[in-house]
């Protein structure tokens, strides 16, 4: 078996309880993100998203123009004298679509006939109970006893199609929104905005987000500003600023004045280009939906939306509600509880500082004190020599006075004689 040096543990790595070592060999565990990959890429990724707005706003332009392919067929003219439809009649489009081998399973909820009645009151209704059947389907099969294969129709984005009036929301619009901003990441778009000018489209869109703020309306927003990556932090944030995203849709191609084959629509005064970003706000769109927050966005259904419906679902039916789930999902509670712990920590550290302080004060003290009683005996011993020297000293002053010798007399010893002089 091979034996990898490893460091020993630090009191720093051992904090939190957690003890982390630093290896000092290549492993191979690394190779986990490519593992996840792979298997991802095999089994494919899923994607639901739904389509909102009055008839002929370019719904169906827009889904085509995303995913660069005829995901709609040409449509076919109703007759006039065939009757309007008396709901919102839902349809669903299930297409694969592939790129450089990785295989996207995209789901389309459509809406016909939204808006479209005399009365559009309930409008949102129907929306409503197939996004909440949905949620359904989904918790039927995580409580089935065999679990292995689930499928997740969830909703996963929900593009709401505002008509470019200029003006501000309509009830409509206000009505829908509220109605499913707690059950759906809501992501408004101003539809067709090549009928507005520059100047238009900034006052419509500043309009849409006060509306939408008076109302508390809650619209889907990218939350991944804490990451380290400078750049995706920017790239989000610009993203974000494009909301309610001023777009155009055309799966045409139309040749520019400089030759080049774009997707766009022409008029007769120039060529609107759907993927110029200097022109409309597709571009970012789709990064968003596509290339950067679609992960986010199928977390967010399921770690929100869900949790959240699941909940008041189970609540309705009779179970317990476990605390820590919601702790889990609120990210301030989480918050709230990490400063409490952290400020636990710091009065503890903070306790431990002082008693090692006293206790080091206390040894110095103590040792001072020692000290100082070696020092006074040692002066004492010192002073009493000093003393008996002087009276040595006096002795010998008093001998050498009164004429004696400096050092007593010895006793006289056989065999040898001693004279004073
Ligand atoms: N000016 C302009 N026209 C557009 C745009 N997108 C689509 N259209 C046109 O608008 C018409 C309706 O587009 P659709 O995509 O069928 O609209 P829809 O919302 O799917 O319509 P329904 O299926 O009836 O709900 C078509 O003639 C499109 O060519 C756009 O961005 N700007």
């Amino acid at each position: 078996m091979l034996a990898l040096p490893l460091t020993p543990p630090t009191s720093k790595s051992l904090a939190n309880g957690a003890l982390r070592k630093k290896l000092q060999g290549y492993v191979g565990f690394a190779n986990l993100p490519n593992q996840v990959h792979r298997k991802s890429v095999k089994k494919g990724f899923n994607f639901t998203i739904m389509v909102v707005g009055e008839s002929g706003l370019g719904k169906s332009t827009l889904v085509n123009t995303l995913f660069n392919a005829p995901l709609y067929p040409p449509k076919e003219h109703v007759p006039l004298s065939e009757e309007s439809p008396k709901t919102v009649d839902i349809q669903v489009l299930s297409t694969d679509i592939e790129e450089n081998g990785v295989r996207l399973k995209l789901n389309v909820v459509d809406t016909p006939g939204f808006g479209d009645f005399i009365n559009n009151e309930e409008s949102w209704k129907p929306i409503l109970q197939t996004i909440e059947s949905r949620f359904d389907a989904y918790l039927e099969q995580e409580n089935r006893v065999n679990r292995s294969k689930i499928t997740d129709t969830r909703v996963n984005a929900c593009l709401y199609f505002i008509a470019p009036t200029g003006h501000s929301l309509k009830s409509l619009d206000i009505e829908f929104m509220k109605r499913l901003h707690n059950k759906v990441n809501l992501i408004p778009v101003i539809a067709k905005s090549d009928t507005m000018t520059n100047e238009e489209i900034v006052a419509f869109k500043e309009r849409i987000l006060l509306d939408i703020a008076h109302h508390g309306i809650k619209i889907y927003h990218a939350l991944h500003y804490d990451c380290d990556d400078a750049e995706t932090v920017n790239e989000t944030k610009d993203v974000m600023s494009k909301i309610p995203f001023a777009i155009v849709g055309s799966d045409k191609l139309v040749e520019t004045a400089d030759g080049r084959q774009v997707r766009g629509r022409q008029y007769p005064w120039g060529i609107i280009e759907v993927d110029n970003e200097e022109h409309c706000d597709f571009v970012k769109l789709r990064q968003m939906l596509i290339r950067t927050h679609m992960e986010e966005l199928k977390e967010f259904t399921n770690d929100i939306h869900y949790e959240n419906y699941r909940t008041e679902k189970l609540i309705a039916m009779g179970f317990q509600q476990d605390n820590t789930v919601f702790r889990e999902v609120d990210p301030l509670a989480k918050l709230e509880e990490e400063r409490a712990l952290h400020e636990a920590k710091l009065v503890k550290m903070e306790q431990d500082m002082k008693s090692v302080f006293q206790q080091k004060v206390q040894e110095k003290e103590t040792k001072l004190t020692q000290s100082e009683a070696e020092l006074y005996a040692k002066h004492k011993e010192m002073k009493d020599a000093l003393e008996k020297q002087r009276l040595e000293l006096e002795e010998k002053k008093r001998r050498i006075e009164q004429g004696r010798p400096l050092t007593p007399e010895k006793t006289k010893k056989k065999g040898f004689g001693f004279a004073a002089k």
